[in-house]
């Protein structure tokens, strides 16, 4: 894009030059003319030349300012805008930093300066990258956010080449917003901080003038604040002891196939069985279902259960794709592993899930089964198995708020647990949430395995002892 920008300006130049060329001899043939007008032109040869340089010479100085300058390159330009982020990405990364700030409990000027959750990164944000962040709170109804970012505003470094926002716009926003969480006095002054940079500025005198006979009178009621604080959970993985009684085994599920590679394994709970086993995926495999899929992938859809509908939605700031287990080698090398591992049928199981979380892409708190009313009469989902594609330097973590779990992604490594157990019970302890990512870019694949279709790989437990459903369990 830039070399298409700098090659139209050359174009330009070129164009300039010669228009000076052109200036400068119509300037030598006028001057010449000037110094005795009537002499001048009583020359036949000179009057011919004046009448034929006015006729045909202007028509072409016309048609030769009219010819567009660069044309192919602003069809390079335009060609290319299609790839280029949109409003909603931008909207949608603004959000993402709103959140990483939210859910890691991080001071909003820390994150301005590159300080994310204790690591200092080389990069700042400059005043109008935090005062767009605040104008988007903004119009989401999250002022709080609004107003921590204007501060943020007043506080950043502002570059030479951003004529916006003054001052005065950032201390006029910080009354709005705080007009909005019902800081009245506090409005005021920071219209007053406004008017100090434009004191002539007639919408903020009006403003100030209103907001005081406002706070005189007292007639204006405190307005409904939203809170847009995610309830306190442990993203960060260091609020409580990892997990209490964590184990790893070397595990082959009794399968022949995995006697002679044991998957490395941690056991994080029982009950309800969570577990993650380690190098299940190579790098290379990963790196080719990534790059494969790409291109492919499109904003998340989120399912109501309730309305049975699926939709784009804030819950779940990703992308994401479908993957079938017949497409290609890789993949049905990965859906023999997972029937081997998981002792189940595969076949009954919902293709994979690929899914790419940006800036702050997180998926809140939420659980995988359907919760449907009765599992036997309706399938649901049995098990989850989220393989982790991708390494994320900060933050992502897959978080059991209910078991005090949070598992960091680790590129090559799949995370299991069962939602159901033997007798189709919900459980619900397995509740998760997908961490807002703060550094990096997280790529996953979710696989969900049937509940029904599993009475041959992994019949009810006898005597209805419904602890034991997992397979593994039994094998301990
Ligand atoms: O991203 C994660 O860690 C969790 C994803 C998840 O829970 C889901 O897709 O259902
Ligand atoms: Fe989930």
């Amino acid at each position: 894009m830039v070399s298409h920008l700098e090659a139209y300006i050359e174009q330009l130049e070129v164009k300039k030059a010669n228009i000076l060329t052109g200036i400068e001899m119509m300037n030598k043939f006028q001057n010449e003319a000037w110094t005795n007008v009537t002499d001048f032109v009583a020359n036949p040869l000179n009057s011919f030349a004046l009448i034929r340089h006015m006729q045909s010479d202007w028509a072409y100085w016309q048609l030769y300012m009219e010819e567009p300058v660069g044309e192919d390159h602003m069809k390079s330009i335009r060609d290319n805008l299609d790839s280029l982020p949109t409003d909603v990405d931008l909207r949608d990364a603004a959000m993402g930093i709103t959140l990483i700030h939210d859910y890691y409990h991080l001071d909003v000027k820390d994150v301005a300066r590159g300080l994310l959750a204790g690591v200092q990164y080389n990069a700042t944000f400059s005043v109008s990258d935090c005062f767009w962040i605040a104008k988007n709170a903004y119009e989401n109804g999250h002022f709080k956010g609004a107003e921590q970012w204007l501060l943020a505003a007043l506080q950043a470094n502002k570059s030479e080449e951003d004529p916006e926002p003054t001052e005065a716009n950032i201390y006029e926003k910080l009354a709005e917003a705080r007009l909005a969480l019902g800081m009245r006095a506090e409005a005021l002054k920071d219209l007053e901080a406004a008017l100090d940079w434009a004191p002539t500025n007639a919408r903020l005198l009006q403003k100030k003038q209103e907001l005081r006979v406002d706070l005189l009178m007292n007639t204006t009621q405190s307005p409904e604040v939203m809170d847009f604080r995610h309830e306190d959970m442990c993203c960060s993985g260091l609020c409580s002891p990892r997990v209490k009684n964590m184990f790893c085994i070397y595990y082959d599920a009794g399968s022949p196939y995995l006697l002679l590679a044991p998957v490395k394994t941690e056991l994080y709970s029982l009950d309800p069985y969570v577990a993650l086993y380690h190098d299940v995926i190579s790098p290379n495999d990963a790196s080719f279902i990534r790059e494969t899929h790409k291109l492919l992938l499109t904003p998340s859809d989120s399912y109501d259960v309730f309305t049975n509908t699926s939709s784009v939605s804030d819950y779940r700031t990703a992308k994401s794709v479908w993957y079938d287990p017949e497409q290609d080698e890789v993949i049905q090398r990965i859906e023999h592993l997972v029937g081997e591992l998981t002792h189940t049928d595969t076949n009954a199981s919902e293709i994979y899930q690929i899914i790419n979380y940006g800036i702050g892409g997180h998926f809140i708190r939420h659980v995988d089964y359907r919760q449907v009313k009765r599992v036997f009469s309706e399938p649901d989902r049995l098990a989850t198995m989220i393989f982790y594609l991708s390494d994320v330097p900060q933050g992502g973590a897959t978080l059991f708020g209910k078991l005090d779990l949070a598992v960091f992604p680790k590129l090559g490594s799949a995370l299991m647990f069962h939602v159901l157990n033997s007798t189709g019970d919900f459980e619900d302890k397995t509740e998760h949430t997908g961490c807002p990512v703060i550094v990096g870019s997280k790529w996953i694949m979710n696989k969900w395995i049937q509940y029904l279709g599993q009475e041959f790989k992994r019949p009810c437990p006898v005597g209805g002892d419904h602890k034991n459903i997992a397979y593994e369990v039994q094998d301990l």
